[in-house]
């Protein structure tokens, strides 16, 4: 069984809403909402891995102390098994600008189950309604 190391993070804005990103067309999982992330590549550290991906897909720079983690998730997929930690992060410099033409949007963690997301997302709610209502 392979494992797949994939980081994410839950932005949070100053009114606690959470950004989540839509799934881009052609890629797997394609139209679901997904915490911002990606792939964490060999030697790499998970931490580096998600600022890269956040400076990659949404055009923001953040500092490695500005992310905290909060829970994981860990998924049986048809062809890998992923294993995919969740941070939190509330400060960060730049204004959000999708750069993969996915679409982008701000949620209250109570609302999250209202946008259709993978299914290894959903036991990562629950975290976030406990911490942020
Ligand atoms: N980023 C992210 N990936 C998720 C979530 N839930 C979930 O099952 N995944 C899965 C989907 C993919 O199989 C994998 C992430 O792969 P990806 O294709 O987004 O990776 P990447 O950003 O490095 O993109 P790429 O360069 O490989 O195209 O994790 C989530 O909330 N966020
Ligand atoms: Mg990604």
């Amino acid at each position: 069984m392979n494992i797949l190391l994939v980081v994410a993070v839950a932005l949070i804005d100053v009114d606690d809403r959470i950004l989540i990103a839509q799934r881009p067309q052609g890629k797997q999982l394609a139209g679901l909402w997904e915490f911002p992330g990606g792939k964490v590549d060999a030697g790499e550290r998970p931490e580096a891995a998600l600022i890269r991906e956040l400076h990659e897909e949404l055009d923001i720079a953040v500092k490695e102390d500005c992310l905290a983690p909060l829970t994981f998730a860990s998924h049986g997929y048809e062809a890998f098994h992923l294993l995919m930690p969740l941070y939190v992060c509330r400060r960060w410099e730049g204004l959000v600008r999708p750069r993969e033409g996915q679409a982008v949007k701000w949620v209250r963690a109570t609302d999250l189950r209202n946008y259709p997301m993978p299914p290894a997302d959903a036991p990562l709610i629950p975290p976030l309604i406990d911490l942020l209502g």
